[in-house]
């Protein structure tokens, strides 16, 4: 009896180690009826980590490969590795009316921003400075000095905010809380009138 709501696109951001990986990890258990983009990356596999699922692991020559065909959406170098999105993989999923959620980091967000601005986009948060440290911690993935500087990257990082639609903090220990808050957000957006009357391309 309504128009459709079009497909719409979710960008999950925010710093390294507010838990991006866990919170989209999460949400495709919670909702398998999103396609969850593949991001494509230099950097060496984490353990548990599988090629495919959690990330295209590929070579920097591969990488730079694809730039040259342009065949990303967008890419960057993140802390000294290559990451991107593959277009082919959100253009497939939109077509088919599916929506689309990618986790990205804050420069790569404000790339999109310009190439999708209709977008939704999400900025995940710690609930504060420790809980962040002592999450990349635990994670034991990088160096004293590595961690060091993403925990200061994020203190700039907090100031392109203001760009997002949507804050969420994910507290510790409560990531079935952050997931269920993503999940309301998607359904809400995907209930909004301005989506569903905006002409055909606009959204
Ligand atoms: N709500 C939470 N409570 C406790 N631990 C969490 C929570 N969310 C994530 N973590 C843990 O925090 C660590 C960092 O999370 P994760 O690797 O998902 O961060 P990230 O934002 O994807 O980082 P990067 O951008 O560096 O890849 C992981 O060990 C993860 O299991």
């Amino acid at each position: 009896m309504v128009p459709a709501a079009p497909p719409v696109v979710v960008v999950i951001s925010g710093p390294s180690g507010v838990g991006k990986d866990a919170v989209v990890h999460a949400l495709k258990q919670a909702r398998p009826d999103l396609h969850f983009v593949v991001t494509a990356t230099s950097r060496a596999k984490r353990e548990g980590e599988v090629h495919g699922k959690d990330y295209l692991f590929v070579s920097r020559a591969e990488f730079e490969s694809w730039v040259q065909r342009d065949q990303l959406l967008e890419h960057a170098v993140v802390y000294g590795d290559y990451k991107g999105i593959p277009k082919q993989q959100v253009a497939e999923a939109l077509d088919h009316g599916t929506d689309v959620v990618m986790r990205i980091d804050v420069q790569g967000a404000a790339t999109i921003r310009r190439l999708l601005p209709h977008s939704i986009f999400v900025f995940l948060v710690a609930e504060s400075e420790h809980a962040l440290v002592q999450r990349l911690t635990q994670r034991k993935t990088e160096p004293m000095d590595s961690m060091l500087v993403r925990v200061q990257t994020a203190k700039e990082e907090v100031k392109h905010m203001k760009a997002f639609d949507y804050v969420v903090v994910n507290r510790e220990g409560a990531l079935a809380e952050t997931v269920q808050t993503l999940s309301a957000i998607i359904d809400a957006e995907k209930a909004s009138v301005r989506r569903r009357i905006a002409p055909p391309g606009v959204i």
